[in-house]
């Protein structure tokens, strides 16, 4: 099938779409007949790019630039969370789009995978600022959004208090409650028990399931986390209760550094008084980056795209990498820690616990009846031991990365999923 390049993509190399594409490519030899249809997974579905004008709270205007993309809807609605950062690219949001393509199918959530953003740093705008953006830009991205079309959530920058001001914005717009149409909402206005934990208690159950295949104890395991926002928070509790020992931690103000253990408890204490991890008293401080090549058993980068590369991959010093954040580690960077015999869990994967809570939210949502926290833990552990297991299963079955298992997982659905839609050759 002939494919030519995406016109509307800027010229950027080595960004997160081309890591996607680059993913699509070392799965496509593994997907035999269903290979024909591979160039649907390397298109984007639809792309909305949106001016966002708000009232700033000096009476100027300012303008932000805002993203929606659908990468996929075989398998239901466009899922994906909305990202505020000031590096937000097209090219990003595309690829946090497709990664959840592959995600949802990973695990067997029924959707597809949406994603969407804006250029913005929201440390630098007030509260007022912050739900003006969240409100225009909700109305702006209308016209894709929908309980039934595409259902944005939670992602870098954003949390519940957005989700709550995206659902109310959009239920005004369409005259009722629409609780449906976002997840990660507060418990109070539909959101679902345990969906603030869940990409960290998932990010917990690939470890675990990793230790268990390689033999490892977790209890006493060392752990070093980058970000400590939803994602890298949770996971390092969620280690701590389970007796693994998180000895460094990092965020946008820096890292810190504790080989007998560090308290993410106390952690977050400090967190929530001084603005970051920096200046934490029980803990050394140690150049940012160092958190990625500390010796532990399990790395856990919860923080954005591109941190593990060809630059610094062969001084990583753990014995397996739980990818929290979506794109950490690049394909370069994938070979030579395979190389060195260091196992990568990857995002698509060990990261889907949030969109499997978000799918618990959702459904439960269209029934107006809640479950319980333990309910939901419960369901989504199996989920993620079920996905984990298919995976492992393939990787040892085909010698292939983890990785590339879960893309001959997720893709052989996705694109099943395509020729039963028609146009089967
Ligand atoms: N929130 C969710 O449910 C999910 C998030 N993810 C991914 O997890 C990653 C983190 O997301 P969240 O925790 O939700 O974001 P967040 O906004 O809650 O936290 C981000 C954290 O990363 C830190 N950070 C930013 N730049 C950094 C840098 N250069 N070095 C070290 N730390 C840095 C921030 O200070 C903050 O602690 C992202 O890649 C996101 O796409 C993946 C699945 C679900
Ligand atoms: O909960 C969701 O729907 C999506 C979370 C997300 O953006 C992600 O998994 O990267």
């Amino acid at each position: 099938m002939r494919s030519e390049p995406l016109s509307y993509l800027s010229s950027e190399n080595n960004g997160p779409w081309e890591i996607y594409l680059e993913q699509v490519e070392r799965v496509t030899p593994y997907l035999g007949k269903l290979a024909y249809w591979v160039e649907d997974l390397k298109r984007p579905k639809r792309i909305l790019v949106v001016d966002i004008p708000i009232r700033m709270d000096d009476g100027s205007v300012a303008h932000f630039e805002g993203y929606r993309v659908h990468h996929n809807t075989f398998r239901g609605p466009a899922k994906g969370g909305v990202r505020y950062h000031p590096d937000v690219t097209l090219s990003e949001v595309m690829a946090l789009a497709a990664w959840m393509t592959i995600k949802n199918a990973a695990v067997g959530v029924p959707y597809g995978g949406g994603k969407g953003g804006i250029r913005v740093d929201p440390r630098k705008l007030s509260t007022g600022e912050i739900e003006r953006l969240t409100r225009r830009y909700t109305s702006e991205i209308g016209v894709l959004i929908g309980p039934h079309k595409d259902i944005p959530a939670p992602d870098v920058g954003t949390g519940e208090r957005e989700m709550g001001w995206m659902m109310d914005t959009y239920s005004m717009n369409i005259g009722h409650t629409t609780p449906g149409v976002v997840t990660g909402k507060p418990i109070q206005v539909g959101g679902s028990l345990g969906r603030r934990d869940a990409t960290g208690r998932g990010v917990f159950v690939a470890a675990a399931v990793a230790a268990q295949k390689l033999g490892m104890d977790l209890e006493g395991a060392r752990v070093a986390i980058q970000g400590f926002g939803n994602v890298g928070n949770a996971a390092a509790r969620i280690f701590h209760d389970h007796k693994a020992r998180v000895v460094a931690v990092s965020d946008v103000t820096g890292a810190v550094y504790n080989e007998a253990g560090i308290d993410p408890y106390d952690l977050t204490q400090h967190v929530q008084a001084t603005g970051g991890v920096r200046g934490y008293p029980k803990a050394e401080p140690i150049p940012a980056m160092d958190v990625l090549t500390v010796p532990c058993e399990f790395l856990v980068p919860a923080a954005l795209e591109k941190q593990i590369t060809e630059a610094n991959a062969w001084k990583v010093q753990c014995k397996v990498v739980v990818e929290g954040a979506n794109g950490p580690t690049t394909p370069a960077a994938d070979d030579i820690l395979a190389e060195r015999g260091i196992l990568v869990v990857p995002d698509v994967v060990a990261n889907a616990g949030g969109v499997t809570v978000s799918y618990f939210e959702w459904v439960q949502d269209f029934n107006s009846y809640f479950w319980t926290e333990a309910e939901i833990n419960q369901r989504l552990e199996q989920i993620m031991r079920n996905a984990l297991e298919a995976v492992w299963q393939v990787h040892e079955e085909r010698k292939v990365s983890l990785r590339t298992a879960t893309y001959i997982v997720a893709a052989t659905r996705v694109l099943e999923a395509r020729a039963l839609l028609g146009l089967y050759p």
